[in-house]
């Protein structure tokens, strides 16, 4: 897929929050129903060829439940499965055409790079020779022609995690799945890889979906962003609008907003408070009815003293109920008029001698505020 075709991809999925509609009978269209003992699994996956999807969310929510069923790993209690037309899941796992790379990679430690890779085409039927020459086309394609000879024990955390991506799409996979495919590589490596990965997801023409916590690599690597916490969707969309338009508590921590749910009549949203407290935020937009409102803990500005000559439309008192470094900043997490996070240098945070139990005065301007419809 061209990146003209992607950039213009995310403009849709931009404005259109329920996206990745695939066409009848192409890509992915699959509900996943799932039960693990006490725990069940609800999601419905669609996706066209040429789409990365990521499935993002807490510890627990389902996502590896979710690309195991994929896989064909975990049967499924009810749904369906489809790829390309045709039902995968009365499918055995060895014979369908998805690819899976591991978060450990899996990769067998006995054999070289290239043997590694030929044992994908093998498992599909290629002969011995077909599958090497196959897997040295796969390894030249990821830089890792010099390699080919390699034991894993002598590759770098990235070189293993190509070799692994190399062995999935070496298959032609329809579908390919990556578990947590940046996880277990270092921050700098990372950084290296999940360009690389970038790059190999954007020339992949069939489906991929992809499982992680980070939302970086969510953002970075997927067209299409599928939130699952407790086995449910809660949201779904282009990177840019969900972390525009949270919608769960979850999913605004991610993005670093202080994320509201309340009712707005024109430009005043009210909201909980805390403690059945209602408080109203003033906003740019002239709504009614359930809103979100969200705004950055970098948009609060922190006081000791009532300001007096403040334009900020929004001023609640606040308590510090903790501090923590956050990046090069102080984050602040206040309780009181309205419980949210501040950010401030540690030069803002000496200077207003701040310390968990002061009393603050927290403002924050309306144009800092955005609000959308819940
Ligand atoms: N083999 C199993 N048998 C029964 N329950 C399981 C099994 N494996 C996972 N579960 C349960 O299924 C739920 C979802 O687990 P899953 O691993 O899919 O979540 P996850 O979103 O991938 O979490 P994490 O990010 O921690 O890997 C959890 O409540 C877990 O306890």
């Amino acid at each position: 897929m061209s990146g003209t075709e992607k950039t213009a991809r995310d403009a849709h999925h931009a404005q259109e929050p329920v996206g990745a509609p695939a066409p009848a009978g192409e890509g992915l269209h699959a509900r996943l129903l799932v039960e693990r003992g006490s725990f069940r699994l609800d999601v419905a996956l669609t996706a066209a060829p040429g789409d990365v999807v990521a499935l993002l969310g807490p510890n627990g929510a389902g996502k590896t439940t979710a690309l195991r069923a994929l896989a064909g790993l975990v049967p499924l209690t009810d749904g369906h499965l489809r790829l390309d037309g045709a039902e995968l899941h009365r499918t055995s796992p060895e014979s369908r055409p998805v690819g899976v790379v591991f978060q450990d990679y899996l990769l067998f430690p006995h054999l070289t790079a290239l043997d590694n890779v030929a044992f994908g085409p093998r498992c599909h039927g290629a002969t011995k020779a077909q599958a090497r020459a196959e897997a040295a086309k796969w390894l030249d394609r990821m830089g890792l022609a010099d390699h080919a000879g390699s034991k894993p024990r002598k590759l770098s955390g990235g070189q293993a995690q190509r070799v692994a991506l190399a062995r999935a799409l070496a298959t032609h996979p329809r579908l390919l799945l990556l578990d947590e495919p940046l996880a277990a590589l270092d921050a700098r490596t990372r950084l290296d890889v999940r360009a690389q990965l970038r790059h190999h997801l954007a020339e992949f023409e069939a489906v991929a979906v992809l499982v992680t916590h980070d939302p970086l690599d969510a953002m970075v690597l997927a067209d299409h962003l599928v939130v699952i916490e407790d086995g449910r969707i809660v949201q779904q969309g282009s990177p840019a609008h969900i972390a525009r338009h949270p919608r769960t508590d979850y999913i605004a921590h991610l993005v670093g907003l202080n994320l509201y749910r309340g009712e707005a009549q024109g430009h005043t949203v009210r909201v909980d408070g805390g403690s059945g407290i209602t408080t109203g935020i003033t906003t740019t937009e002239d709504l009614a009815g359930p809103v979100f409102v969200a705004f950055p803990p970098s948009a609060v500005t922190l006081h000791r003293d009532r300001p007096t000559c403040s334009s900020a439309r929004n001023l609640w008192r606040c308590e510090v109920a903790g501090m923590e470094t956050h990046g090069d900043q102080i984050r602040a997490d206040l309780t009181g008029g309205l419980p949210l996070a501040a950010d401030l240098t540690t030069v803002a945070a000496a200077e207003l001698g701040l310390y968990p139990g002061a009393a603050v005065w927290a403002t924050v301007k309306a144009t800092q505020t955005h609000a959308y419809p819940a």
